[in-house]
């Protein structure tokens, strides 16, 4: 596994690469290793999704590639590469361009990206600000255009009004029109239902599915919600206490899930899939401090199939299929996925 940093070439058709990279956040009890060793791909066009349990660090790496992490984070190794360029060895000036322009976010509360002072007019023309061929008025026109496409009754007159005259729901909708609107390579989407019912959530899946295919951008899609993956995603990445432990399509993830934390969250009771149960199982035992991680495999103590080797060696990753890897000792040395 690269960790320098050098370009990729194995999978230089990737949109997004993260290669190898480890975080820590310093706190005064010591450093919280946050990230370890996480590599993940996301293709042109294509929504990859992230699940994993509270604290496995989802959105830590979410923030990591918009470039958004707090003061007390610090990436020690791996390399993040967007559209074939570095992101960490890019001028923070070009970095913020990229944010504004081919990298969009939506978060879980959608007041985190609107300002509760300014209209949704004046925001959905600011952030057009990099658009310098479009008159405002055209800018205003293209807003209002986005606000029908996403479902918001008589935009023409309520582009004017502020975000609190919206019921939540709508200002998801707002939020991912404006994500939208300035037509980004790839959309992070962290958790963008959690705060919604499960009628608005399918709602804003299906329009976020819809509008995925109409403008073609890719969608790293961060959720708790199984069912929303397996709707949604093309891949999966399968996160455990900082670390991707399974990755691979739809299919390789629900219907051949090859780590024994994968197997556990879909075997707690699969019907929560269909269900559209909107918070992952509970699978017996606490996931591990992330203050002084061992050597060892990360998910051993609540591992129903741990042995020696777990408590002793941390697994590489092992290659199951074209595109499904996982990391468990239990999976052959045959299939190590070359260094
Ligand atoms: N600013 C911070 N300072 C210290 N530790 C942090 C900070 N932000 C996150 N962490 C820790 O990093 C780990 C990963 O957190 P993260 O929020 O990325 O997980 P998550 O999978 O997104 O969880 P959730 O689903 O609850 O949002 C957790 O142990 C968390 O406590």
């Amino acid at each position: 596994m690269r960790r320098d940093g050098t370009a990729p070439q194995m999978s230089s058709l990737s949109l997004l690469e993260v290669r190898g990279l480890d975080l820590y956040f310093g706190t005064p009890s010591g450093g919280v290793h946050a990230l370890r060793n996480v590599s993940l791909e996301v293709p042109a066009a294509q929504i990859v999704g992230i699940v994993g349990e509270s604290g496995s660090g989802k959105s830590t790496l979410a923030y990591t590639v918009m470039g958004l992490l707090p003061e007390n984070a610090e990436v020690t190794a791996g390399a993040i590469f967007f559209e074939g360029r570095n992101l960490f060895n890019m001028p923070s000036s070009a970095r913020r361009g990229i944010r504004g322009d081919r990298l969009s976010m939506i978060f879980q509360d959608p007041m985190t990206s609107l300002n509760p002072v300014r209209s949704i007019e004046s925001q959905m023309i600011d952030i057009q600000h990099h658009d310098r061929l479009r008159s405002r008025r055209e800018k205003r026109a293209r807003a209002i255009a986005m606000l029908q496409r996403v479902g918001i009754p008589d935009p023409d007159s309520r582009i004017g009004d502020y975000p609190h005259q919206f019921s939540g729901g709508m200002r998801q909708r707002i939020c991912i029109a404006m994500a939208l609107l300035v037509e980004p390579a790839l959309l992070i989407a962290d958790e963008p239902t959690t705060a919604l019912d499960a009628t608005l959530e399918v709602q804003i899946i299906r329009l976020l599915k819809d509008l995925q295919e109409e403008i073609g951008c890719a969608v790293l899609f961060v959720s708790h919600h199984l069912g929303a993956v397996a709707e949604l995603c093309d891949r999966v990445a399968v996160m455990y206490a900082g670390e991707v432990v399974e990755q691979g399509t739809v299919r390789d993830i629900f219907h051949n899930p090859a780590h024994p934390y994968t197997r556990a969250l879909l075997e707690c009771d699969p019907g929560r899939i269909r269900k559209r149960t909107r918070t992952l199982p509970t699978i017996p035992g606490d996931v591990p401090s992330l203050l002084g991680v061992d050597g060892g495999c990360i998910f051993r103590q609540r591992c129903p199939s741990a042995f020696d080797r777990c408590r002793q060696e941390k697994p590489v990753e092992y290659r199951i299929g074209p595109e499904h890897s996982a990391r468990c000792h239990l999976l052959s040395e045959e299939q190590k996925v070359s260094a």
